[in-house]
């Protein structure tokens, strides 16, 4: 569960918004600048609402009454942004257990390879990402999120950057992270089509506030 309600001025910009969802995936609709990616930042910890409170599966990540602030490395989130930003000098299984290692957490053999077969990247752990096309780039990033073991993961536009072809050869990986990885996540796209396809739950967003929620239906 993810319960937000934060307000925050940007310059001119002021973001207040309110929901609370139970969805696998939730996506977060709204034309550039709506505040998508702003959202998305103080649900990671990396911008800090002026007020409000951000909770995560019970556990209290941000009220700025009781003067809680919990770091970015403290929520245990991945994150993934329109381009990958993978580790240009290390390969692909070296960027796959970056996330665990900065996490702490012990090797986890049966994990791995799960992830690895959901993602199809078992053929690319001895590449560097300059050899690899963008949608393969982009499943590596997945993938070294997921190996993190969040409890939460945020999608900020990660088919973007995409042209149609790629969009299309990732999208069903996307879904099957969806139906099979048992994490929730936050996903952030203004293209109709593909959160119709990925989101179990629709928060749009218009000008910093919410201007709907609720099932894919609010898309029509
Ligand atoms: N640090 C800042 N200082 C001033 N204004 C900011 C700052 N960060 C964001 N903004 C403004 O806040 C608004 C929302 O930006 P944000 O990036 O959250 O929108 P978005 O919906 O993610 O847009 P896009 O789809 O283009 O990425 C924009 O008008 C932006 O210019």
């Amino acid at each position: 569960m993810l319960r937000v309600d934060v307000e925050k001025q940007l310059g001119d910009f002021s973001l207040h918004a309110s929901f609370t969802s139970e969805g696998r995936v939730t996506g977060l609709f709204g034309a550039s600048g709506a505040g998508k990616s702003s959202l998305v930042n103080m649900i990671a910890g990396l911008l800090r609402p002026d007020r409000g409170t951000i909770v995560i599966d019970g556990d209290v990540v941000d009220d700025t009454a009781a003067r809680i602030h919990v770091p970015t490395y403290r929520r245990r989130i991945g994150y993934v942004f329109q381009d990958a930003r993978l580790f240009p000098h290390l390969d692909v299984a070296q960027n796959l257990d970056y996330g665990r290692r900065m996490n702490r957490l012990a090797p986890d053999s049966a994990q791995h390879k799960r992830i690895i077969d959901l993602l199809d990247i078992g053929a690319l752990l001895d590449r560097r990402p300059g050899k690899l096309s963008g949608g393969e780039r982009q499943r590596v990033a997945l993938g070294r999120a997921l190996l993190s073991k969040p409890r939460l993961l945020l999608l900020d536009e990660p088919l973007g950057a995409l042209d149609e072809g790629r969009k299309l050869e990732i999208l069903p990986y996307l879904v099957r992270l969806r139906d099979e990885a048992n994490v929730p996540m936050v996903y952030v796209s203004h293209d109709v089509a593909e959160l119709r396809q990925l989101a179990t739950q629709i928060v749009m967003l218009k000008q910093g506030r919410v201007t709907s929620f609720g099932g894919v239906k609010v898309l029509s």
